[in-house]
C-alpha cells in the first residue's frame, strides 16, 4: 500500500515505528521503573497488563491521535445513541441495550426499547427457572433433564462459551447440549444419549432461515416423533428463539411462544439476548443477570474513560499498532483455563466477521490491512504445540494471555502450575535467552498482553466479552469500516445451496469450473448417483 494513501496519524505512527526498531522491551522497563504500574489498568474484576508491548509514551500519544483522527468519541456516542452505525443494513448495533440499566431508557429514534427487553428477560427467567426447578415437564410428566440448543454462528458460540466457562463440577440444572454443524455423526451421537420424554429442543436462529439449523431442527423433530413423541406434545419439547415469527410458524412451532429478539442485535453480539437462554438454563437466571451486569460495567467504562485509560480502546490501538505498523497478520488468544476453551473460536467470529472487510463505510477500498487472523488455544497445552513459533519464529505474533487469579476447583497445585506457566511464557517471550548456540537462542523482545480475571464468574466473564466487543468496534472505527454487517458470508451460502441441489438431483454441471464439477461428480458417485 502506497504510504501516500495513509492518513497523517498513520504516517506519524509508521515513522515512529522506525525509531523503535532497536528498542528492547526489557530496556523500557529499565528506563521506567513504574512502567508495570503505568501500563496496566484495572476495572472491577479484570486486570490488564499491557506493559510488555512495544509502546512508549510517545506511541500512546500517537495512537490516541489515530483514534481522534477517526473520530472515535463521535462513533462511540453514535453507537450508544442507537444510531444506524450498521450503514449497509440501515440498522443500529444496540446490543448494549440488552444489558443496560432497566431504569434508564435506551432509545432507537423515539422508541425506548427497554420495556421490550425487560419483557423478554422476564419470560426467559420464568422459563429457565421452571426448567431448573423441574416444573417444566415433558409428555409423560417427568421433568426435562436435557436441553439441546440448535443454532450456529452467533446463535451457538457465545452461549456455548458461557455455558462451559461457568460450569461447576456437576450440572445444577438440566444438562445443556449444543448442535451447530450439519454433521450427521454429531446428530446421531447426541440423540442416542437422549430420552425424548425428558428432552427439550431450543431452536435458536435470529433469521430462522439458516439452512444448517433448519436441517438439524428437522432431524430433532423427526427423531422426537419417531421415538414416541406425538405432534400435540411438540410445544412441551420445542421452543424457538428468533426475530422471524412467520418462519417459526412455518416450521410448525407456536410463534407466540417463541422468544423474541431484534434486528438491531447482530448474531455475534447476541448472547446477551434470548439467544443466551441456554446460559440461564445451565447456570440460573441470577447468573445470567450477573453476566449482563459485568457487560454493563464495561459499557460504562468504554463510554466514559479517556482513550489512554480505556481498556477496549487501548487493546484495539495496540492491535492496530502491530497490524498497521509492524506487519502482524494474526492475533492469538490463549486462555490458561480450559473452561475458556471456546474463547478463541468465539472471538474468531466476533473479530473476523466484524472486521474482515475490504471496503470502507463509503465503499472505497481500505488503505490498511483490516482484521487479523484470530486464532489460539488453551495453555499450557499450546506450549507443547505451537508456542515454539512465538519464541523463535521470525514472525511477530501478538498474543493475549488470559488467566484466572482465584482457584475455584480447590486444586492449588494445578492452579499454580497454570498461572506460573502463563506468567512465565509472557516473561520468556519478552526476555528471551541468549546462548552461544544460535539454535538454542530465544531472541526475546516479543510482546504480549496479560488479562487476569480475578475470578471466573458470570460478572467477570460479562466484562471480558464486552471488552472484546468494544475493542473490535474501535478497530473498525479506525479502519472506517462497518463492523456490523457480514455480506461475505452470503455468497458461500448461495453457492452451497445450489451445489446441494445438484448433488441431490444430479443436474447438469456445465456452468461450473472443471475442478468444482469433478468434486461434485465424486460426491455423487459416493452416493451411487
Ligand atoms: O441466528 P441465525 O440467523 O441462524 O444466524 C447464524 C449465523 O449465520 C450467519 O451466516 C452469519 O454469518 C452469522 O453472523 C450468524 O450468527
Amino acid at each position: 500500500m502506497a504510504p501516500s494513501s495513509l492518513s497523517p496519524a498513520w504516517q506519524a505512527l509508521q515513522a515512529h515505528a522506525k525509531t523503535l526498531t532497536r528498542i528492547r522491551l526489557t530496556d523500557l522497563f529499565e528506563q521506567d521503573h513504574a512502567r508495570a504500574d503505568r501500563f496496566a489498568l484495572e476495572l472491577e474484576g479484570l486486570f490488564l497488563d499491557y506493559s510488555k508491548n512495544r509502546l512508549t509514551n510517545k506511541t500512546i500519544d500517537l495512537l490516541r491521535a489515530l483514534a481522534e483522527e477517526a473520530q472515535l468519541a463521535h462513533w462511540i456516542e453514535r453507537l450508544f445513541a442507537g444510531e444506524p452505525v450498521n450503514g449497509s443494513e440501515g440498522r443500529p448495533a444496540f446490543h448494549m441495550a440488552l444489558r443496560a440499566d432497566p431504569a434508564q431508557p435506551m432509545r432507537i429514534g423515539e422508541v425506548d426499547v427497554m420495556p421490550e427487553v425487560a419483557a423478554q428477560l422476564a419470560r426467559m427467567e420464568e422459563f429457565s427457572e421452571a426448567l431448573r426447578g423441574g416444573r417444566w415437564t415433558g409428555y409423560d410428566g417427568r421433568p426435562i433433564a436435557d436441553l439441546v440448543s440448535i443454532g450456529i454462528g452467533g446463535s451457538y458460540l457465545g452461549p456455548a462459551l458461557a455455558v462451559e466457562a461457568l460450569a461447576g463440577p456437576k450440572p445444577t440444572g438440566p444438562r445443556v447440549h449444543f448442535l451447530a454443524n450439519p454433521d450427521g455423526g454429531a446428530v446421531s451421537r447426541l440423540l442416542a444419549g437422549l430420552d425424548p420424554a425428558t428432552t427439550l429442543f431450543l431452536v435458536v436462529s435470529k433469521s430462522f432461515t439458516t439452512a444448517e439449523t433448519k436441517l438439524n431442527a428437522d432431524a430433532a423433530r423427526d427423531w422426537f416423533l419417531a421415538q414416541g413423541g406425538k405432534r400435540e406434545d411438540l410445544p412441551k419439547h420445542f421452543r424457538a428463539v428468533s426475530t422471524n415469527r412467520s418462519a417459526v410458524a412455518e416450521f410448525g412451532l407456536d410463534a407466540d411462544a417463541a422468544f423474541a429478539m431484534w434486528d438491531w442485535v447482530g448474531g455475534r453480539y447476541s448472547l446477551w439476548s434470548t439467544v443466551g437462554l441456554p446460559i440461564a438454563v445451565a447456570h440460573g437466571f441470577a447468573a445470567f443477570r450477573e453476566l449482563l451486569a459485568g457487560a454493563r460495567a464495561m459499557d460504562r467504562h468504554f463510554r466514559s474513560a479517556p482513550i489512554e485509560r480505556n481498556m477496549p480502546a487501548l487493546l484495539a490501538l495496540i492491535g492496530l499498532w502491530y497490524n498497521g505498523c509492524h506487519g502482524a497478520e494474526s492475533h492469538a488468544i490463549i486462555p490458561y483455563d480450559s473452561a475458556l476453551g471456546l474463547l478463541p473460536a468465539y472471538l474468531q467470529q466476533l473479530v473476523m466477521e466484524s472486521n474482515g472487510k475490504g471496503v470502507t463505510r463509503d465503499g472505497k477500498a481500505v488503505t490498511m490491512p483490516t482484521s487479523p487472523v484470530v486464532w489460539g488455544g488453551v495453555g499450557t497445552e499450546v506450549q507443547h504445540a505451537f508456542l515454539q513459533a512465538f519464541h523463535q519464529g521470525p514472525r511477530l505474533l501478538p498474543v493475549d494471555f488470559i488467566g484466572v487469579a482465584e482457584d475455584r476447583h480447590g486444586r492449588q497445585a494445578h492452579h499454580e502450575m497454570l498461572l506460573a506457566n502463563l506468567i512465565g511464557q509472557a516473561e520468556a517471550l519478552m526476555g528471551g535467552s541468549s546462548q552461544t548456540d544460535t539454535q538454542r537462542t530465544c531472541p526475546g523482545n516479543r510482546p504480549s498482553n496479560v488479562i487476569l480475571m480475578q475470578r471466573l464468574d458470570a460478572r467477570t466473564l460479562g466484562q471480558l466479552l464486552a471488552l472484546y466487543e468494544h475493542k473490535t468496534f474501535v478497530e473498525g472505527v479506525v479502519w472506517h469500516i462497518n463492523s456490523f454487517d457480514q455480506w461475505g458470508v452470503e455468497l458461500g451460502k448461495k453457492l452451497a445451496s445450489r451445489v446441494e441441489a445438484e448433488i441431490h438431483y444430479g443436474d447438469a454441471l456445465d456452468h461450473h469450473d472443471p475442478s468444482t464439477a469433478a468434486l461434485i461428480r465424486r460426491v455423487r458417485n459416493g452416493r451411487g448417483v
